[in-house]
């Protein structure tokens, strides 16, 4: 270097999609903080925005009265890896919008295109401003949000390993029925009409089905480094 300053790497983008289940949080959470990255949990926002139509008596089965207020909930992310955070008006809503309700509902409020739109715009400003670079996750980042990621990847495991992983974490649930919701979510994600859930064509697709969350994560970190050494 001419005055002796360390070289700054290039801010990376990474790109993380998939089905439910299939790892991406746990994933994109771990590298982004093992390689000094922003992190963004793009499921949460449109889980934010169905948490407060949900509370505010919206009615879900039609999406024009959801377009319709789109816009007006305020929606913000920290995107710490390591404490990640999500608030909507204000009020931290991190653990209302886990619950079997939310997750129930918002899949018909992410299909709408307005809710999109405003999403999408969301995510945008958070990853162009993130100095060294952010691991973005959720269904159609790679494809429509961040079509210009440096590193796109796809996530996949069977819909058994999913609703395995799925019911050891809600302590105990049903197998069967947690394999059914998930199945029955990724139908209505893959099949609407705009930015459905899908694999960007060039995207490493890592099949996590035989694969410990540890072996995942070293696998896209180390993508990451070959990306960033040119390779
Ligand atoms: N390779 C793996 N092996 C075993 N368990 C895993 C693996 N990857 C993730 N898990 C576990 O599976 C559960 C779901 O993972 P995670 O929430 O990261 O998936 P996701 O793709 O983000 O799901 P969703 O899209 O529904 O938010 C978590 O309990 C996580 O610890
Ligand atoms: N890029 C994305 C991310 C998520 N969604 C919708 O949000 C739902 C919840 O996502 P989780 O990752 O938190 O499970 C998901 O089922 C989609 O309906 C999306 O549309 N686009």
């Amino acid at each position: 270097m001419e005055n002796g300053a360390a070289p700054t790497a290039k801010p990376v983008i990474v790109a993380i999609d998939g089905p439910s289940g299939t790892g991406k949080s746990s994933t994109s959470k771990a590298v982004a903080a093992q390689l000094g990255l922003s992190y963004l949990d793009t499921g949460a926002q449109y889980r934010a925005i169905t948490w407060w139509m949900v509370d505010n008596g919206i009615d879900l089965a039609d999406p024009v009265a959801i377009a319709d207020v789109a816009g007006k909930p305020e929606i913000i992310s920290g995107t710490d890896p390591s404490a990640p955070t999500i608030t909507v008006d204000g009020v931290d809503v991190a653990g209302p919008i886990r619950t079997q309700e939310v997750t129930s509902k918002v899949s018909a409020v992410s299909a709408v295109p307005e809710v999109r739109a405003r999403i999408t715009e969301l995510q945008r400003t958070l990853a162009t401003g993130a100095e060294k670079g952010i691991v973005v996750e959720g269904r159609d980042i790679g494809t429509t949000v961040l079509p210009d990621a440096d590193l796109k990847i796809f996530l996949t495991a069977s819909a058994e390993a999913r609703a395995a992983r799925r019911s050891g974490e809600l302590k105990g649930a049903d197998v069967q029925a947690t394999r059914e919701a998930l199945i029955k979510r990724d139908a209505a994600d893959s099949s609407r009409k705009t930015s459905p859930l899908a694999k960007a064509g060039d995207a490493v697709e890592v099949d996590t089905t035989e694969l410990t969350l540890a072996q995942v994560i070293e696998c896209v970190v180390t993508l990451v480094e070959e990306k960033r050494a040119g390779k």
